[in-house]
């Protein structure tokens, strides 16, 4: 398949990774005094560019607030947040909400499809909403990716979860988003469907250099991540490269419930 859209450079001249999103000694704290809970706890972390990193770690050890602090939708308490160049810490509601907006996209565990507009429709509705113009040949490419044919003309309740889900996945892609972030993106999903979208997202990494960010409790969703990271206590504890199921289920059981190695 020829296409005039290529990957996104990988690093700089002397062959640096990229990084797409990075955390600088981030602290997370909700409540105060006796109620204080410490969700983040000094975290440094690179996300880099063109990779697909999955986050994991026991219930309440800080994924969901490490993604929402990355993608600008949670403050931090202290310490610092960059988006490629740009520091998102500090910035103003306005300015972040413009910055999400063009240069991040998401992915829920439920697939917040508009039920009145077809699966093309939806994948185009946010840039339509931002009165930007899809890239003619990236939307073909993302279109042809998601491999729906002739089902693009159906409306969400006419398609699976897994096709949903593979829709809603469309979506971010189309506008050429920096990066994206799935919270759960297959929570919902039986294992058929959930295989279908992560083969989607991997594919995405490989074929059109997207760059992903995943929470997820599934070793096998995991699996399918270049990097996976974990968390415990609000601190990055551990990663593994070319994660296997089997090799990220043995980690977790070397774990403790609180994710240290018991
Ligand atoms: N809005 C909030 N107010 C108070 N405490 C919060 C808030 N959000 C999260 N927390 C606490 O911060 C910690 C981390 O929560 P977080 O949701 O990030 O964990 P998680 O690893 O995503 O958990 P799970 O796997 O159960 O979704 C938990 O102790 C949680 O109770």
């Amino acid at each position: 398949m020829t296409t005039a859209v290529g990957k996104p450079q990988q690093g700089d001249a002397h062959g640096n990774a990229a990084v797409a999103a990075r955390a600088r000694q981030v602290v997370k704290a909700y409540g105060t005094g006796e109620t204080r809970v410490v969700a983040l706890d000094h975290v440094d972390v690179d996300i880099v560019r063109g990779e697909f990193t999955a986050i994991m770690g026991p219930s309440g050890s800080g994924k969901s607030t490490l993604m929402h602090c990355l993608a600008g939708l949670d403050t931090v308490t202290s310490g610092e947040i960059h988006l490629a160049d740009t520091e998102i810490t500090g910035l103003k509601d306005k300015r972040l909400t413009r910055l999400r907006r063009d240069r991040v996209g998401f992915i829920f565990q439920s697939f917040n499809l508009l039920p009145t507009l077809n699966a093309l429709e939806n994948i185009t509705l946010p840039m339509d909403i931002a009165g930007r113009r899809p890239d003619a040949a990236w939307l073909r490419r993302v279109v042809e990716t998601v491999g729906l044919g002739d089902r693009l003309k159906h409306r969400p309740t006419e398609l699976s979860g897994g096709q949903q889900q593979r829709v809603a996945v469309a979506r971010a892609l189309a506008a050429q988003p920096e990066i994206i972030f799935g919270d759960e993106p297959t929570g919902n999903l039986d294992s058929r469907s959930g295989a279908e979208v992560l083969d989607f997202l991997r594919l995405s990494v490989d074929e059109l250099g997207q760059t992903i960010v995943m929470v997820t409790h599934d070793p096998v969703a995991a699996s399918y991540a270049d990097r996976v990271l974990y968390l415990a206590d609000g601190r990055i504890v551990d990663e593994m490269r070319r994660p296997t199921a089997e090799r990220v289920l043995d980690r977790m059981k070397a774990f403790d419930g609180r994710g240290r190695t018991s």
